[in-house]
């Protein structure tokens, strides 16, 4: 068979890879080959998986460079199978977690989407994204959970910037606080407010308020389509617009424009997607936004135009390994 034709099959075929890789992980598979590798039969009996189709399915993720086989039918960890580790240092388990799931039963009404220009989700679970996950705990955990262990690759170029100006930054939907705990633990002048839904907070209080930075942080629930917490000068939004369209993100940022003080400032952590088509990943975090939220990703110039719509002025985007961030003043 020809190579276009190989490659248009892989293609059409390519969640069975992502379903795959969602599985050894769900199984907790690249964690027990951590630095060592393992006969199928004992492999097996450590993740309480049937041998015959562990194997099935690992031969599958050997063919991706995910896992190897050696001669002797022992599996090992290849270097690109180390990211699927829990531990592994910018680990993209986490990534797996939010792409799995109710993530994956909505991509199976993603033609609703194409049609409407609007999310899968509630074609799919009858209730936004967010409203659902309030009434389901343990996916609510996960969900959290996940963000928090996506949080340290997105922080490279919040920590390096210069906060010797700023005194009190408020995470606006800060989930579990791990951003702004790690960006109070390196700035020891800072204060800092956590404002997420109220389910949320009530979760992430004890964490957040920990002893040694408990002193300086406060914890506040509500919802930001209605008001964001005042006293603050700057304004953090990490991974928060990219999930809504352009009215809500207004919304949002007009919330945000109403509390900021005139020389307050306003750090947008986010993706900023290349003016041209490209094979970025970037694009396809841009389609799952619109499937699971009806949200997207934005170019630099939507960026500038959003804001300058609800009363800031981008000032600079600095980029980062991932994230980018997107610094603005009130106009
Ligand atoms: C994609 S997560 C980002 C979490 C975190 N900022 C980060 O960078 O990992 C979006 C967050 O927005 C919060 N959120 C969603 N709707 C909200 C609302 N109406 N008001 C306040 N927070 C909300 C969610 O609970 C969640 O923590």
């Amino acid at each position: 068979m020809s190579d276009i034709n190989n490659r248009v099959r892989k293609q059409i075929m390519g969640y069975i890879i992502s379903q795959a890789i969602s599985v050894v992980c769900e199984l907790g598979v690249p964690d027990e080959l951590a630095n060592e590798c393992r006969s199928l039969p004992d492999l097996a009996a450590r993740v309480g998986a049937d041998a015959d189709a562990l194997g099935r399915f690992l031969r599958v993720l050997v063919a991706e460079g995910l896992f190897a086989e050696d001669g002797a039918g022992r599996f090992a960890l290849t270097e690109a199978g180390e990211l699927l580790r829990v531990d592994t240092p910018g680990s993209l388990c986490h990534l797996v977690g939010l792409m799995s799931n109710e993530a994956y039963v909505a991509w199976g009404h993603s033609a609703h989407s194409v049609r409407t220009g609007k999310e899968s989700f509630t074609e799919a679970f009858g209730k936004p994204y967010f409203e659902w996950l309030s009434e389901n705990p343990s996916a609510a955990d996960e969900f959290d959970r996940c963000q928090a262990g996506l949080v340290e690759v997105r922080l490279l170029p919040l920590l390096n910037r210069n906060w010797t100006e700023a005194t009190t930054v408020v995470d606006i939907g800060g989930g579990e606080g791990t951003l702004i705990t790690r960006l109070l633990r390196n700035h020891a002048h800072l204060r800092g407010i956590l404002f997420d839904l109220p389910h949320v907070v009530s979760e992430s209080a004890s964490k957040f308020c920990s002893a040694d930075i408990g002193d300086r942080t406060s914890v506040v629930g509500g919802n930001f389509f209605e008001e964001v917490p005042q006293n603050g000068d700057v304004y953090v939004l990490s991974q928060i617009l990219h999930d809504w369209d352009d009215e809500s993100a207004g919304k949002i940022l007009s919330n945000c424009r109403r509390a900021i003080p005139e020389s307050g400032r306003l750090l947008i952590v986010e993706q900023v997607l290349p003016e041209v088509a490209t094979a970025h990943p970037m694009a396809l975090l841009d389609l799952h936004m619109l499937v699971l939220l009806g949200g997207r990703e934005r170019m630099a110039t939507e960026w500038r135009r959003l804001l300058s719509d609800h009363g800031f002025t981008l000032e600079s985007i600095t980029a980062g390994p991932r994230s980018s961030v997107i610094e603005a003043v009130p106009a």
